[in-house]
């Protein structure tokens, strides 16, 4: 993340790698790929533009750039496409000594004509559910801004000073967040809580009798003791039904009342924005020019410039030679995995600002939601409910994505469904997803150290990097009656220092929350935060 005043000065820049690909009549066959050269460091990149700040007030609304002060999408119908040709260059990025890009198409192609995986980097401290809000000051400016190559450069907005931005002197919603009996704003006591029994309340109890190393077995209890009104199995089912893309079975083994959620949760297809959070902005959308006819190959033929856009919005962090692939195959499945069990993939797609269509364009997958995928849910006595599946489902298939409701980082809840949108922005993070009200199948979805989902960081309603969606995809092929399962931690182990009922006590209410891994996989970390 580059400092808050915008400055890239301390962020080494990368060489750029071409990469020949040679031309090729098959859409899905993949090149043979040169071996990477080390990353040479460089110092300054002058090229990107400072950051767009968006003005937060003290309560924690964005006031964004109003939508007028972006220029609208930059359109350039031309009768035909442009000729293919046999290195593919970045459309409209400029030139030379813009993108930067680290070279990082090294790696295996492990099955030809299929799927490119990528080297592992390293773990970051990335989107996570199932924890604690960790408050955040927010005082550096968010990252979002468009393109220099898309957009004529705008001038500095009247509220871009740092001064602009408030840091608030005492969180209020901090203590909130981990209420005196450890249950959330909405009583889901035992979903904070987690498995085990092992409790998070801020009610003074010795941390070490809450992070018991050995914790005892206990009925999992997800939505607590409290007397919330839950839902029925008809109106749960009800709720599921809401889904129409996706086949969800109930499994009813072992289901009680208690097992169900608080009637107030709903089914919901979409983000919904909590109030004092704007929606994105459909005006801070950079378009690409293809005419509406997205490309997804890269052999020999320039894919769509959406593809390359994500790495010039991202400031080149993103390994370079990604942003030349296009990240689906022809059918919708991921193409570009990452090696390492916890990484996420980063994927740009087309936008309303785009001419393309929505029913047939390659590159807009998540956006139209998953397609006869087969799912149930089942409830487990150690892990709550889970998602498993109920036939065959191929590697590299999107799942589903993480949706809920969008809220600040001063209003977040006490909740075990939060998703930090902090991967672009990290610190400067200003929102998170919480699905315990609202939500879909992804908030059933359970961690594993071990697991068979990959989490995807998609760009497509806007390119304000403060609002992301984070989408699942399988990462290998799935047998019927797997669960499905993503990693929460990012593959960060919980430090033995991490002891949340001592954080608590001495008033860190923003300490992370434990609970002990049921997964069963071998090398499994067995505490996960
Ligand atoms: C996002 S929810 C997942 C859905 C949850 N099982 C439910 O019934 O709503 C996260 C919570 O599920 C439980 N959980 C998820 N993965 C687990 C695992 N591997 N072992 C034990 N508990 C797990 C933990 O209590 C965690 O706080």
């Amino acid at each position: 993340m580059p400092p808050p005043n915008g400055s890239t000065a301390s962020r080494p820049a990368r060489t750029t790698t071409v990469i020949e690909i040679p031309p090729s009549d098959s859409e899905d066959e993949l090149p043979v790929l040169p071996p990477r050269p080390p990353a040479a460091v460089n110092t300054v990149n002058a090229v990107h533009p400072a950051p767009v700040p968006t003005p937060v007030s003290p309560t924690g609304a964005s006031r964004r750039t109003p939508a007028r002060a972006l220029p609208q999408k930059r359109r350039h119908p031309s009768p035909s496409p442009p000729p293919p040709t046999p290195t593919p260059t970045l459309p409209q990025v400029p030139p030379a000594p813009a993108a930067p890009h680290a070279p990082i198409l090294d790696d295996d192609l492990d099955e030809p004509g299929d799927v490119v995986v990528l080297a592992p980097r390293a773990p970051r401290a990335a989107a996570r559910p199932a924890k604690h809000a960790r408050h955040k000051p927010v005082h550096s400016p968010p990252k979002a801004r468009l393109p220099t190559s898309k957009l004529p450069s705008r001038p500095a907005s009247p509220g871009s000073t740092a001064a602009t931005f408030q840091q608030p002197t005492t969180p209020p919603q901090a203590r909130a967040r981990l209420p005196e009996s450890g249950a959330d704003a909405n009583g889901a006591k035992g979903v904070a809580a987690g498995a085990n029994g092992i409790t998070t309340g801020a009610n003074g109890t010795p941390a070490a009798s809450r992070l018991n190393r050995t914790p005892v077995k206990q009925a999992w209890r997800p939505f607590g003791d409290d007397h919330t009104e839950r839902h029925t199995i008809d109106s749960f089912r009800a709720e599921i039904a809401k889904e129409t893309a996706t086949s969800i079975e109930i499994d009813l083994t072992g289901v009680t009342p208690e097992c169900l959620p608080p009637k107030s949760w709903t089914y919901v297809t979409d983000l919904t924005f909590a109030p004092g959070v704007d929606a994105p902005d459909p005006a801070f959308l950079a378009g690409c020019d293809c005419d509406g006819k997205c490309r997804l190959s890269y052999n020999g033929i320039v894919p769509c410039e959406c593809v390359a856009l994500l790495d010039e919005l991202t400031d080149g962090k993103l390994r370079g030679a990604r942003s030349l692939l296009a990240p689906y195959k022809a059918n919708g499945q991921l193409r570009v995995l990452p090696k390492a069990a916890h990484e996420m993939v980063e994927l740009i797609e087309c936008n309303s600002n785009c001419m393309c269509d929505m029913a047939t364009c390659p590159l807009r997958v998540v956006q139209r939601g998953p397609v006869s995928i087969q799912v149930g849910l089942k409830f487990m006595p150690h892990k709550g409910w889970g998602v498993y599946a109920t036939a065959p489902i191929p590697r590299g298939t999107f799942v589903a994505q993480y949706v809920g409701e969008v809220l600040h980082v001063t209003t977040v809840r006490n909740s075990a469904y939060l998703f930090e949108l902090d991967y672009f922005t990290r610190e400067g993070q200003q929102y998170m997803i919480d699905t315990a009200q609202k939500g879909n199948l992804a908030r059933f979805l359970n961690h594993s150290c071990s697991p068979n989902l990959v989490q995807a960081i998609v760009l497509y309603d806007s390119h304000n990097l403060d609002f992301h969606r984070v989408a699942f995809f399988t990462r290998c092929d799935i047998a019927m009656g797997e669960e499905l399962t993503f990693d929460y931690t990012g593959g960060i182990p919980a430090l033995p220092g991490q002891d949340h009922g001592a954080a608590v006590a001495n008033g860190a209410a923003d300490a992370p929350v434990f609970f002990k891994c049921e997964c069963g996989a071998e090398g499994c970390r067995e505490m996960v935060n």
